[in-house]
């Protein structure tokens, strides 16, 4: 168009009209900085049952997220662009905390995929459930004990699923995990360059248990067994749910994406049992470029990722712009999110954004008083998400069969998640 370098961003789908005013206005700033280049968005965001589908379809746009899970291979298998030499060009190049820039780098370190956020697994409630089922909203579980008691009490009380799981398009596999790195276990052992599956261990048998215990023995899970991650954020933010799963951060989407009421949230830590292995699994979000893109798209995509997902994290001005931006639109400012750089930058930014911060801070508080002190763990490294669709069904058959066998499920996903490392 008129010359300029045209690049097709994603733009989350279903957003709330006050978050896509926000991505236009912080459009328009970027294309009046850069009259050269003129951005079209297009509706994406990643989905393991769509993805596949996209990359090899080539309907990706320019730049799209993926989950730290995806990036090795990725670039393993050259399917994004090489924008390393763009990006080692950032001021800030050097400066991403070590472990989360492995997760966008080749292996001699170039960096391909950019991270762009990171998470913590936590615990979200619902604090308007928590009261009408009699319940303290400042005192939310913190002990598996306690969540299993407090969703029993929410769905007697309120009628509503007072804890509620994702199941599909791999996310069954991803809460799994999560649980079981909760009650102490892994479902991955590396060995040099081998790596045993353990995702039929104790603990993953125990946490699976426990949903079991919640669905059949207390009914306490509602009716929903297929959720993934748009859906039980659409219906804990319409007040169906009582406590579910997902990343720390997610306030920012349940604003933007479902309309979430601030005064129904809450969020605490992800209560961690079985001893000193007990982990809260980490993840994160990278941006890429397609690899179709010619060398003018590649400069301008890394730009807008440096504008939009990046430069407001460690540069004053444009961490005023982007909160100002995002808070006159009336989406959320503040969502407890990890650093992707260090803790000192992190505090920094937000000293620079504190007068825009319009999440309700205080409610978040029993996630933010601790989530710099639990050990954070890495999501599987090999075959994650294969490994997470293998886990779906077990998930599914956990809350939709009430004879259904965990260990005997386990075993036989174990045996093709073995088959999945083997290959490597
Ligand atoms: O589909 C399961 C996958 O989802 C994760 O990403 C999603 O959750 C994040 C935390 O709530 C959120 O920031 C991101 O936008 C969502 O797409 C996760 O990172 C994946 O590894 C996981 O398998």
């Amino acid at each position: 168009a008129d010359g300029k370098t045209v690049v097709n961003v994603s733009l989350d789908p279903g957003l709330e009209q006050g978050a896509i005013d926000a991505f236009n206005a912080r459009v328009a700033q970027f294309e009046s900085a850069n009259p050269s280049i003129d951005l079209v968005p297009r509706e994406y965001k990643w989905d393991a049952t769509t993805f596949t589908t996209q990359l090899a379809g080539g309907t990706l746009p320019d730049v799209f997220t993926v989950p730290f899970t995806d990036g090795r291979g990725l670039i393993e298998r050259k399917q994004i662009a090489d924008i390393s030499g763009q990006v080692a060009g950032l001021p800030y190049a050097g400066k991403f905390n070590k472990e989360i820039a492995k997760a966008g780098s080749a292996d001699d370190g170039k960096m391909w995929a950019v991270p762009i956020a990171a998470h913590g697994q936590a615990l979200h409630y619902n604090r308007t459930l928590f009261t009408q089922a009699g319940l303290d909203p400042d005192k939310p579980p913190t002990s598996w004990e306690e969540i299993r008691s407090a969703a029993k009490q929410i769905s007697e009380k309120t009628g509503q699923a007072g804890f509620a799981m994702m199941t599909s398009g791999n996310t069954g596999g991803w809460i799994a995990t999560t649980l079981a790195y909760a009650f102490g276990g892994r479902t991955e052992k590396l060995e040099g360059d081998t790596a045993k599956s353990t995702v039929d261990s104790p603990e993953m048998v125990k946490a699976l248990q426990a949903v079991k215990a919640m669905r059949w023995d207390d009914n306490s899970m509602g009716a929903n067994f297929l959720y993934e991650w748009g859906t039980i954020n659409q219906d804990f933010a319409a007040g169906r749910i009582g406590m579910y799963v997902s990343g720390g951060g997610n306030y920012g989407s349940l604003k933007a994406q479902n309309a979430m009421k601030p005064e129904d949230y809450g969020v605490a830590a992800l209560p961690l049992t079985g001893g000193a292995n007990a982990g809260v699994l980490g993840g994160g979000t990278l941006a890429a470029v397609s690899a179709k893109a010619e060398e003018p798209v590649k400069a301008a995509a890394v730009k807008w990722i440096d504008f939009y997902y990046l430069e407001k994290l460690t540069n004053k001005d444009a961490a005023v712009a982007d909160a100002k931006t995002t808070a006159d639109s009336g989406q959320a400012v503040g969502s407890p999110e990890l650093p992707v750089f260090d803790k000192a930058a992190f505090d920094e930014r937000m000293t620079w954004i504190a007068q825009y911060v319009n999440v309700p801070v205080k409610q978040m508080t029993p996630y933010t008083d601790k989530m710099f002190g639990q050990p954070l763990v890495p999501e599987p490294t090999r075959s994650t998400q294969q490994v997470y669709a293998l886990l779906d069904p077990v998930v599914q058959s956990v809350l939709t069969d009430r004879g259904a066998d965990i260990g005997s499920l386990l075993n036989g996903v174990r045996t093709q998640a073995q088959a999945l490392l083997d290959k490597k």
